[in-house]
């Protein structure tokens, strides 16, 4: 029941259910943890890089289902936090976390046993107690996956052995970016998506149509003179 739910925080005219969530990203720097955040509140992505020093702040509103909606309020922490005594503040009353890693940098992976270590800590070691938030291993620059050093395989065997959610992305692309998040705030309200739902926040995949093959400086035909299928390429 709504009303029972400790994120419930409103009830609007029209009877729809308000709740408020905070996610923290956690990784080494240069994940891409702050376009991770940005891609999400404000749908834009910079190749630029400018360190975060200490914690940035987004918020991200809406819909999980008919009348449920969200405010998520992100807490984008700097790479350079580990191990600080501020991190575990930063920590306290999160709903989800996520911990990233850039698939093209294997010690950002490696290293993501050390920042679940400060998750731990923050809520005193029980990952079973009240209050432990839904934490998720993020693969993020999945659109270099094709130099990427930490096999699908060992993403998902951490994940699996230290009961994490477990998402692959890429903040440039927008690849899974939603559905990472709705993913995880559903299940931070313990709600099942539908299966529409969830079909909905995967979006659509950016593919971009390249030239239609030529063969003897005439397009591909078939036998009844129609065109061939076109060929496109995912970018
Ligand atoms: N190819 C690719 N590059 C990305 C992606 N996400 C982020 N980047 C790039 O990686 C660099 C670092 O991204 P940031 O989002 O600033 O990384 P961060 O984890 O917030 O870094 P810190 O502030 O040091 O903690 C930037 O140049 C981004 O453009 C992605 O999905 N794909």
């Amino acid at each position: 029941m709504a009303s029972l739910n400790p994120h419930f925080c409103d009830r609007t005219e029209d009877s729809d259910q308000l709740f408020r969530l905070k996610a923290v990203i956690l990784g080494d720097g240069t994940t891409g943890k702050t376009s991770l955040a940005r891609r999400f509140s404000h749908s834009t992505y910079g190749v630029k890089y400018e360190q975060t020093i200490g914690i940035d702040f987004f918020l991200q509103q809406f819909e999980l289902s008919d009348n449920t909606h969200v405010t998520l309020h992100v807490w984008d922490i700097g790479g350079q936090s580990i191990g600080g005594s501020m991190l575990q503040t930063y920590l306290q009353g999160s709903d989800i976390v996520l911990l990233v890693y850039d698939v093209t940098n294997y010690n950002t992976f490696a290293n993501i046993k050390d920042w679940l270590s400060e998750v731990k800590k923050a809520f005193g070691g029980n990952t079973k107690a009240e209050g432990y938030p839904i934490v998720a291993l993020v693969a993020n620059k999945t659109d270099l996956d094709y130099k990427a050093n930490i096999p699908k395989e060992k993403h998902l065997k951490f994940a699996h052995e230290n009961s994490l959610e477990s998402c692959r992305i890429s903040a440039k692309t927008n690849d899974n970016v939603e559905y990472c998040f709705k993913w995880l705030s559903s299940l931070a309200l313990h709600m099942t998506p539908s299966k529409y739902d969830r079909e909905e926040w995967k979006g659509v995949v950016k593919a971009v149509l390249i030239q239609e093959p030529m063969v003897l400086d005439r397009p591909i035909v078939s036998t009844e003179g129609q065109r061939s299928s076109v060929a496109c390429s995912l970018q």
